[in-house]
């Protein structure tokens, strides 16, 4: 399978289950691998016949100034669920990262993926 992927997209966003976390966005990291359908951009050279990864990037902004989860799991399931239903990606995987939240840890976050990977 051929895979698109975006790393460290940097978002702003309302996410996390204390008080605290629901007044303010924080910056997190999504990482996307994004299965394409098929070959065939490979040889026709025609961005109609694969995933256009501006168009995600702007999608996932859009979802996330309007949508605020508790969880990063769940988050990370809306964008894998967004990522195969609108966009037709046979197969993801999402990470989402967030940054200095713990002290002593610079990264936690988790990924997931959904989908058959061929
Ligand atoms: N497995 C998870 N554990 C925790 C999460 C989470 O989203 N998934 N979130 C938090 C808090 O929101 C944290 O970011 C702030 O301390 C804690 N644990």
């Amino acid at each position: 399978m051929d895979i698109i992927f975006l790393r460290e997209v940097r978002v702003d966003t309302v996410i996390g289950l204390y008080e605290w976390e629901r007044h303010a966005p924080q910056t997190i990291e999504i990482d996307l691998d994004i299965g394409i359908p098929s070959e065939t951009p490979c040889h026709s050279d025609d961005i109609g016949d694969t995933i256009h990864y501006g168009v995600v990037v702007e999608r996932l902004r859009a979802i996330l100034a309007e949508r605020h989860f508790l969880l990063i799991e769940a988050l990370a399931e809306h964008i894998a669920h967004v990522i195969r239903d609108e966009f037709g990606a046979p197969w993801v995987r999402v990470s989402v990262t967030k940054l200095g939240i713990l002290a002593g840890v610079k990264r936690v976050g988790v990924q997931i993926e959904r989908g058959n990977r061929s």
